[in-house]
């Protein structure tokens, strides 16, 4: 137990944000402003007046939603110098890591994840890693039984040098350059880092051999399982890789490999259904109280995060923070990050203002309290009511005798530090296979009230709101150094890709009988949290409402009407100021956070894409599972090490396409645009051509900012290769304006 006489382990402090305040609160009036203003107006001009306002309206509730995100940020401090004295005896953690298809995550990334994990700055007999792979391949097996032999080398020498980063990947690759400690010869430290150059080198060549196949796994001996194994038709496959026996601290933690059973027809609930699997099997073998989980490509990039997360979960007061939610970077991001890959307002604005109601929400990578997993309210964990029957932990935790009596115990215990450790994880092994069966969930609570949740795509999102609705709080930590740091997808195909399933996963949330209104009346989640996950869930909502705004100016073009005041009137003066002011409020906040002007006209420019590219089919998506006519897949994000060629090369930032029809909406858009643009320097007439009546400055300003905004796509008209849109996208995008401009004649 923490100490409490001592000094403090951790530090919530909230942050002053008064002008950001009033500038907010001015847009507001400003927004109602111009509504009023359209009210006034709307029966002298046509419908198009009325979807403005309908549009209008959208964005003024939008904001007042952002105001409440934003409103009181946070941010908290750790002392981990005083962790030992407080918790002399520091509890034990299990990480996990997941991965699914070595071609898409290739081995050597996940070799590195788990160096980095297991040479962390914690007790190495306190850590557990379990690496799950749902792709069911020998070679990932491999790569790890291979990582941890080089471990017994990489890690000592990490932890003697203190080196920050310890993927050996990203620390060969001079991502951050370490030096030795004062008192040690730099001849010696260079002679040391030469030596584990040369053995990553080999560890390195013999996991690429094992992939192209140079040098096939031989399938006997530990590898006869995947004999006669179909990466969705196998048993569940259980191997301790390293077992710290002798439980030394300063030894190598202990490595697990767990590949749950799959059979063809069974469902799977992809990473949920991977997390449960983790969570169950590190259960029955190390149980530990705590938690950490990591994608295949995250990399650990502050070595003291777990001792900093350790004073955040043992040191607030009653212990009410369920996780802990960490930025993460990514270390092959482009220069002024074209493709709009970092998540930093994300983190900044909504994940700070969210801790300073009732948590961070959840996204992907973090720490865990076991109980919160294992479905334990706040209110039972603050009275010491966590204790149930017998028979009510077998309905929720399934058969798994070992289970239940590890659940209980972690569920009944007050203290977060103590669990019976077992003697030997070989012995484990069985009941592990039990637990990772497909039948195992069959009539359980797993999916449900206990663990992650299923049906949806963005499992951790869920997650995190369910938390909350417990009565939980979360934190959100952001250490210097940042505690993770991941690879980023190029822009092209795969970005739109994962942009599309995050916001497929926001719609689901958003229709299942879990969303935030529904929590918000039944459960423990508050007014203001609600809010906030509602903002989160509605970000890709805000894609049609934009997609209808950015028709308006061509239809006004065309059909020689306008939708915006005409430069000077009064009203004009409104939107002016809405947009100069919320402009200069984005760019101050990103210059102010050392972001450079392009990095943030390249994010503006990325929602604006995004929400007519990934967004938009995600609402069909959406649609297509509401009518039951196919299910949301969770498709894997291809994991990707740009060359030094691919980042400093001609081509370098440039987006790639491919001829999905999610390219064929923004074409569309794009030739619409310029189209309208190009009409007066063309001479073409507007087809109603009634004098005085005609679009303004603001018109034609909207079109050029969406071509702007597009320019990516511009250049792609243009580009060859895999750098331009495809024939066939142009030929569709062509025909879509063709039938757009006849509905413009039609109506106008
Ligand atoms: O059936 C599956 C599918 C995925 N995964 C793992 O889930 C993780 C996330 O998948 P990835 O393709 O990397 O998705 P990202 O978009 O990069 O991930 C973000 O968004 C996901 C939700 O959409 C979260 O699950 C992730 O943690 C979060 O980092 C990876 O480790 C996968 O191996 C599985 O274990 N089983
Ligand atoms: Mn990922």
């Amino acid at each position: 137990m923490a100490n409490s006489a001592s000094h403090p382990l951790c530090e919530k402090k909230f942050l002053n944000n008064t002008k950001d305040r009033v500038v907010d609160l001015i847009v507001l009036v400003l927004l109602f402003s111009l509504l009023v203003y359209r009210l006034l107006y709307l029966s002298d001009h046509g419908f198009i007046w009325f979807i403005a306002f309908l549009c209008e309206s959208w964005y003024t509730f939008f904001w007042l939603l952002w105001i409440n995100v934003k409103w009181s940020p946070v941010d908290y401090k750790t002392y981990p110098q005083f962790l030992l004295q407080s918790v002399p005896d520091l509890p034990p953690i299990d990480v996990f890591v997941t991965t699914t298809d070595p071609m898409l995550e290739p081995p050597i990334t996940t070799a590195n994840t788990v160096l980095c994990l297991m040479a962390v700055d914690y007790p190495a007999n306190k850590v557990a890693c379990y690496v799950s792979d749902d792709g069911c391949s020998p070679l990932t097996l491999y790569s790890v039984t291979e990582a941890s032999k080089f471990a017994r080398f990489w890690i000592p020498f990490c932890k003697k040098y203190n080196i920050q980063v310890r993927a050996p990947m990203l620390y060969f690759s001079g991502y951050s350059a370490s030096s030795p400690p004062s008192n040690i010869s730099s001849e010696i430290f260079q002679a040391e880092e030469r030596k584990m150059k040369e053995e990553y080198e080999k560890l390195k060549e013999k996991i690429e051999d094992a992939v192209q196949g140079k040098i096939p796994i031989d399938l006997s001996g530990d590898y006869a399982v995947f004999a006669n194994t179909e990466k969705n038709n196998h048993p569940a496959i259980v191997k301790v890789i390293w077992e710290n026996k002798e439980r030394i601290s300063n030894g190598l933690p202990h490595l697990i490999y767990v590949s749950r059973e799959k059979r063809p027809n069974h469902q799977h609930h992809y990473k949920a259904g991977a997390m449960n699997v983790l969570t169950r099997v590190s259960g029955v073998m190390t149980n530990a109280p705590f938690t950490l989980n990591v994608d295949s490509d995250m990399f650990i990039n502050n070595p003291k995060i777990v001792q900093q997360a350790m004073c955040l979960l043992l040191g607030l007061n009653h212990r009410d923070c369920a996780y802990i939610q960490c930025r993460e970077l990514s270390y092959n991001e482009l220069k002024d990050d074209p493709f709009g890959n970092d998540l930093f307002a994300a983190f900044e604005l909504v994940g700070r203002g969210m801790a300073g109601i009732q948590g961070s929400f959840f996204g992907g990578t973090g720490f865990h309290r076991r109980k919160v997993v294992y479905g334990l309210t706040f209110d039972a964990h603050a009275n010491e009511q966590g204790k149930l029957s017998y028979e009510e932990m077998k309905r929720r935790f399934g058969n798994s005798t070992k289970l239940i009596k590890l659940a209980t115990q972690t569920l009944s215990v007050e203290s977060d530090t103590k669990v019976d450790q077992p003697e030997d994880l070989s012995s484990c092994i069985e009941m592990a296979c039990q637990v990772a069966s497909c039948d195992y969930e069959l009539e359980t609570a797993w999916g449900s009230e206990v663990g992650w949740m299923y049906g949806s795509i963005t499992e951790d999102l869920v997650m995190g709101m369910k938390i909350h609705s417990q009565g939980w709080s979360s934190v959100l930590y952001l250490p210097d150094p940042p505690a993770f740091i991941g690879s980023a997808p190029p822009g092209g195909p795969i970005v739109t890709i994962q942009k599309k399933r995050w916001a497929t996963g926001q719609l689901e949330v958003l229709s299942s009988r879990n969303n935030p209104i529904v929590l918000a009346v039944k459960t423990k989640l508050k007014l203001r949290q609600c809010l906030a996950y509602i903002f989160i869930l509605m970000w890709c909502v805000s894609a049609l409402p934009e997609l209808l705004y950015s028709l308006l100016p061509v239809y006004s073009i065309v059909t020689n009407s306008h939708f915006l005041p005409k430069v000077g009137e009064v009203a004009s003066v409104l939107v002016v100021a809405l947009v100069l002011i919320q402009n200069i409020q984005t760019f101050t906040f990103s210059m102010g956070h050392g972001q450079s002007l392009r990095k943030c006209w390249n994010t503006i420019r990325m929602n604006r894409i995004t929400n007519v590219t990934g967004n938009l089919f995600a609402y069909l998506t959406w649609i297509l599972k509401l009518f039951g006519i196919s299910e949301a897949v969770f498709e894997v994000t291809k994991k990707y090490h740009p060359t030094i060629s691919d980042r400093e090369g001609a081509y370098a930032g440039r987006f790639s396409f491919d001829d999905s029809a999610m390219y064929v909406p923004i074409t569309a858009l794009l030739f619409l645009h310029m189209t309208v643009l190009a009409m007066p320097l063309l001479g073409l007439r507007p087809l109603n051509d009634v004098v005085g009546y005609g679009p303004g400055l603001f018109e034609y300003g909207v079109s050029a900012y969406m071509v702007l905004s597009y320019w990516p796509y511009v250049r792609g008209l243009f580009g060859k290769g895999k750098y331009g849109i495809p024939f066939s996208t142009k030929c569709k995008a062509a025909l879509s304006v063709l039938i757009f401009l006849l509905l413009c004649r039609l109506l106008g």
